[in-house]
């Protein structure tokens, strides 16, 4: 494998663990960010997210001189053969993907452009943009020097996205010309991995119908959960009966309290737009859409019903980050279910392992936050279970029970066998499955 001089722009979830991997095996990598305060964490060692395995992988890299970081963004660019951008994507007001970023980077990278470089986007962008990208470059570039375009979209999981980056299932290369696609396949040889070839606007594609199908088939599990509610019918049982199908798969069948995270909502969303776009009217993804939200709602009427009323209750939320193994709070169910849960008149207790910072930032002060799961619990009227972080499964009942005012839990994440809940005596409340009601019924609960 020929050793490359790899630039990222963007130092966050995806850039900082994909420049980290490339330097893993073997590259030189310099991740650059316009966060100066990031960059001076990173070169202290210490991490700006909690991603399990990332602060171990980039000292190795760092130490054995192959991983590098700097706000020097031109520099960086400069000394670069190939370079990857990572900056964010958000959703726009409007629904769409904002290229804010992404249009500031083109910028820079055309006023520093000094040798054939392959531009290639990370970053989740609508079709066209690295048509946008190589307008720009060239539009800011002072001399004529040439470089090539490579779309090569990101699928990595957070909460473990070194170990889907180590061990990729396919990297998808869209790239501008047969060059550049050689060099990107080469960078991508030690990953050992799939390698499907298509055009810039195809690479582009792929990445939002990745994520939109995903999220399909969660809006899916959750829409037959509501009717299995309605049957009397156990919608894991039904995961599981369809996922032995091996056309449909078992993974992304369990339903909850609707998907959140910064990718599957604000992509779900900006997919829509690319559509409306085009002149298409994608009602599906609308429908996706809609279910999602509408799951955090009707999970908030149904801590209510639990409780009779939510009017001065105390809720003890457990979990906050959109899922376990992140302090990720971007679109978290949490962000949704505690202020429906206050406008319904509850005083919410929070705890989360390691996003109570991140959730500070998002949710300010409506709610006390606990560092201490089991004192977040004294004294509640009931449990509300938002993220299946493995402490909050492996709950000590005996000791819940003991500590709640009302032995009440509303589980947004299937975490508990309803056997169990009614050895212990809850009452239990979760997805898609029967209620477990208590032997003496709760006063003022359903
Ligand atoms: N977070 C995830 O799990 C995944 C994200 N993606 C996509 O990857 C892209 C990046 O996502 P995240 O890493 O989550 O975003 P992030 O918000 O964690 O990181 C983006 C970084 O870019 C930096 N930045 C912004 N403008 C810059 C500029 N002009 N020059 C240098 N740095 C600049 C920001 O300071 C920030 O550190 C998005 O398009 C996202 O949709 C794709 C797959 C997975
Ligand atoms: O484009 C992206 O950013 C990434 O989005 C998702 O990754 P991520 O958002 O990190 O997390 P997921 O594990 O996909 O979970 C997303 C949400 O769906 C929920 N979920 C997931 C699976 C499931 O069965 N049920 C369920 O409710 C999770 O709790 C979470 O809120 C995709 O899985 C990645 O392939 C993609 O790269």
């Amino acid at each position: 494998m020929e050793v490359r001089k790899i630039t990222v722009i963007g130092t966050g979830y995806v850039g900082l663990v994909s420049g980290t991997c490339f330097a893993e095996i073997g590259h030189e990598v310099t991740c650059c960010d316009i966060n100066e305060e990031k960059i001076s964490l990173l070169r202290q060692g210490n991490m700006p997210i909690y991603e399990p395995g990332l602060k171990e992988l980039v000292h190795k890299n760092v130490s054995e001189k192959r991983l590098y970081f700097t706000s020097n963004i031109a520099k960086a660019i400069q000394a670069a053969d190939i370079i990857y951008i990572a900056v964010g994507t958000p959703m726009s007001q409007t629904g769409e993907a904002d290229l804010t970023f992404v249009k500031q980077v083109a910028k820079t990278i055309g006023e520093n452009l000094n040798g054939y470089k392959v531009i290639v986007t990370k970053s989740t962008v609508p079709v066209g943009t690295g048509r946008l990208v190589a307008s720009l470059i060239r539009t800011h570039s002072q001399s004529s020097q040439p470089f090539d375009i490579v779309s090569n979209p990101e699928f990595l999981r957070e909460g473990v996205a070194i170990q889907d980056t180590m061990n990729m299932e396919r990297a998808i290369i869209g790239a501008s010309s047969e060059k550049a696609f050689q060099i990107i396949a080469e960078v991508h040889k030690p990953f050992n991995t799939k390698i499907v070839q298509t055009s810039v606007e195809t690479a582009e594609m792929i990445k939002y119908a990745a994520n939109a199908f995903l999220a399909t088939k969660l809006s899916f599990i959750n829409d037959i959960a509501n009717i299995c509610e309605r049957v009397g019918a156990d919608v894991t049982k039904v995961s599981e009966g369809i996922g032995l199908d091996k056309r449909i798969g078992h993974q992304f069948l369990q339903a909850g309290v609707g998907f959140g995270g910064s990718c599957f909502p604000k992509d779900t969303a900006a997919l829509h737009h690319i559509a409306k776009t085009y002149g298409y009217d994608f009602k599906l993804i609308d429908a996706v859409i809609e279910t999602n939200f509408n799951q955090r709602v009707f999970f908030v009427e149904k801590v209510e019903a639990a409780l009779g009323s939510l009017q001065g209750k105390i809720i003890s939320v457990l979990g906050l980050s959109f899922k376990p193994n992140t302090d990720d709070m971007r679109y978290a169910p949490s962000l949704d279910v505690i202020p429906l849960l206050r406008e319904k008149g509850a005083i919410v207790k929070a705890y989360d392992p390691i996003a109570i910072e991140e959730a500070k930032k998002h949710i300010g002060y409506q709610c006390t936050y606990f560092e201490d799961l089991y004192e977040t619990i004294e004294n509640a009227d009931a449990c509300v279970i938002l993220t299946d972080w493995s402490e909050i499964k492996e709950l000590d009942l005996v000791k819940v029970k003991s500590l709640l005012r009302k032995p009440i839990i509303i589980d947004g994440r299937n975490l508990f066998d309803l056997n169990t809940m009614h050895e212990h005596d809850f009452m239990y409340v979760s997805i898609g499955r029967p209620v477990v009601r208590t032997k003496t019924p709760i006063q003022d609960a359903i």
